[in-house]
């Protein structure tokens, strides 16, 4: 199908695109219009509308090859690394096309932070995984950079648990630790948009939980779109959700009527374990 399913005309217009009433009570962050992707041959994102808004977390869910991490690796431009990538169609980020030739990709770097599946720290320090993107920004005063730490460490609910041994290894902390270590190396760039592709797959239940806090906590200050095999997670901290078939979107609307009430039988299917 390809577009978004327009159940609520004051939310969506015909294309899935935000209809104005909808643009002025809630920003949009991003906008993809009419995205296709292509690996070589292999046409993996098809026609792909989809609005992203402000301070809400979007779950993309959908069978394990669906395109969901190639979709939000199209978000900050990840995906172009891939030699053999061809895109058509257009991603607006904040009312700029981000495939325009004359965007800067470092720019957008520096707002759209990546958590991934596995926690991958640097294997330096904890305070120095967290300072690095500063530093690369140029910040040197050890006073600021201090401060960055700490908040950023903080703002991921990791700072308690570390902050007497902040210059030991990162490779010292649980996986769950690692990971919001992770995150707190994105909140150290301050981002606009965090994406997250799969960020608790690899942890034990109880850091789930914990990460799934954080993510409700952060989505006050943050825009935030997880990719997630798990429909329980989905459900339980999603305000939006895609669900992704074959490269196509099927449906998207607010968590709730997808769980509840969606519209396409396939939707369903899925979200009641027929299939996937
Ligand atoms: N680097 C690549 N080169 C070629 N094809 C790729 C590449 N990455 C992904 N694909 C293909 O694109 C399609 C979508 O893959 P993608 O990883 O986006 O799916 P996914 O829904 O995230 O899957 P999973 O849930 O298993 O991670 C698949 O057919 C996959 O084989």
């Amino acid at each position: 199908m390809g577009l978004v399913s327009p159940k609520t005309e004051v939310e969506f217009d015909l294309n899935g695109h935000p209809s104005k009433d909808a643009q002025t009570a809630k920003k949009v962050v991003y906008d993809t219009k009419d995205l296709n992707l292509w690996y070589g041959k292999d046409h993996a994102l098809k026609n792909i509308n989809l609005s992203i808004y402000e301070n809400e977390v979007t779950a993309i869910i959908g069978p394990s090859g669906c395109g969901k991490s190639t979709y939000i690796k199209t978000l900050n431009r990840m995906v172009q690394l891939v030699p053999i990538v061809k895109i058509s169609g257009d991603i607006m980020y904040r009312g700029k096309s981000i495939l325009d030739k004359s965007y800067q990709v470092e720019d957008l770097r520096t707002r759209v932070g990546m958590v991934f599946q596995k926690p991958n720290p640097f294997p330096k320090s904890i305070y120095e995984n967290v300072a690095y993107g500063p530093k690369i920004h140029g910040i040197r005063n050890k006073k600021i950079l201090d401060e960055i730490v700490e908040r950023s460490l903080r703002g991921a609910a990791i700072w308690d648990e570390v902050k007497e041994r902040l210059h030991e290894n990162a490779y010292g902390l649980s996986g769950g630790q690692q990971q919001r270590l992770c995150i707190a190396r994105c909140l150290a760039i301050e981002p606009d948009v965090i994406l997250m592709d799969e960020p608790t797959s690899a942890l034990d239940p109880k850091s789930t939980l914990k990460v799934e806090e954080l993510i409700q906590e952060l989505k006050k200050n943050y825009s935030i779109i997880i990719v997630t095999h798990n429909m329980q997670q989905a459900a339980r901290i999603s305000d939006k959700t895609a669900f992704f078939l074959n490269g196509e979107i099927v449906e998207f609307d607010s968590t709730d009527m997808i769980f509840s009430n969606p519209t396409d039988k396939r939707t369903e299917d899925y979200i009641t374990g027929r299939f996937g």
